[in-house]
């Protein structure tokens, strides 16, 4: 039985899970800050010497490609090997992953690794999925509907739970599939809301029995916090403090008002 974000987000409130964020020196601090916010209990802590125990006490791992260099990796192995020694969930953000040759080395060589949660935009899961895309760096170029069919089949080829965002989100596991209605054109205007989404995945993973249902309760959480958070906002500036208020003062009963729509069948 599926468990609604209402559910999860109670679970997450009344036992806050510890997430280990190993994401780029952008998103360090708007992530943790998002993380506090939304009620877990974010640690960005990414060297080898380190990464792989502390995944052991971890309640997920969350991995993030952006500002890339051969010691990350080498944190991003030690921590996803601690992951799945203590059988916790790791979530995955290629960030740019069409961008460079050894962002595409290293996102496959990290997709083989089995995450249970992928989040991307639209033009980082089209990358992935072997198609091309208008990705602009970090920036997605494309619109979500053009990702949702190589969403799917990236789904069943990596096991992973698939999420993309953008003006409409788009959740599959290969077979079930939502679409998420909300958030605000603001949102892409403030660096590294899509990475702080990649470590809040990890924390509703963490409280959740099904990773499905983890990513749509996290999307979900954003959804609406960032349809609260543009009400009154002059522009991305004095949006980014409305949202983390929002997401804050975000209730599990709030989340029950979520615009989540079935998109299994066709379209
Ligand atoms: N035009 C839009 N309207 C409403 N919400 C949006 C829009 N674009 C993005 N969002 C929301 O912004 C959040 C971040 O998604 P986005 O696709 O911008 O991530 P991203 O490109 O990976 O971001 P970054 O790399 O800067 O961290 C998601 O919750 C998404 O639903
Ligand atoms: C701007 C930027 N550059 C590398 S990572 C990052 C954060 C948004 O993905
Ligand atoms: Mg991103």
């Amino acid at each position: 039985m599926s468990q609604t974000p209402e559910t999860l987000l109670t679970a997450l409130r009344a036992t806050p899970p510890l997430v280990q964020c190993i994401t780029n020196y952008v998103a360090m601090n708007v992530a943790a800050n998002v993380l506090l916010a939304a009620g877990a209990s974010p640690a960005m802590v990414s060297d080898a010497e380190e990464a792989e125990e502390f995944a052991g006490i971890a309640g997920a791992v969350t991995v993030n490609i952006g500002t890339l260099s051969p010691p990350f990796v080498e944190g991003m192995q030690a921590a996803i090997g601690g992951a799945h020694r203590a059988g916790r969930p790791w979530v995955l953000d290629p960030v740019a992953c069409q961008a460079t040759a050894y962002r595409r080395e290293v996102v496959q060589a990290l997709v083989a690794e089995r995450p249970t949660i992928i989040r991307g935009n639209a033009s980082e899961i089209l990358s992935l999925a072997g198609e091309t895309s208008q990705g602009q760096g970090v920036d997605g170029r494309d619109p979500v509907a053009a990702a949702e069919e190589g969403a799917r089949r990236l789904a069943q080829a990596s096991g992973a739970v698939i999420a993309v965002t953008g003006a409409v989100d788009y959740v599959t596991d290969g077979s079930r599939a939502v679409r998420i209605e909300g958030g605000s054109p603001l949102m892409p205007m403030n660096t590294a809301l899509g990475c702080s989404l990649t470590c809040l995945c990890g924390a509703y993973a963490a409280v959740a029995e099904d990773a499905f249902d983890a990513a749509v309760g996290a999307l979900a959480h954003f959804a609406v916090a960032g349809t609260r958070a543009h009400q009154g906002a002059a522009g991305p500036g004095s949006f980014a403090p409305r949202f983390i208020d929002a997401l804050a003062a975000v209730t599990p009963e709030a989340l029950a008002g979520a615009v989540i729509h079935d998109a299994a069948g066709p379209a």
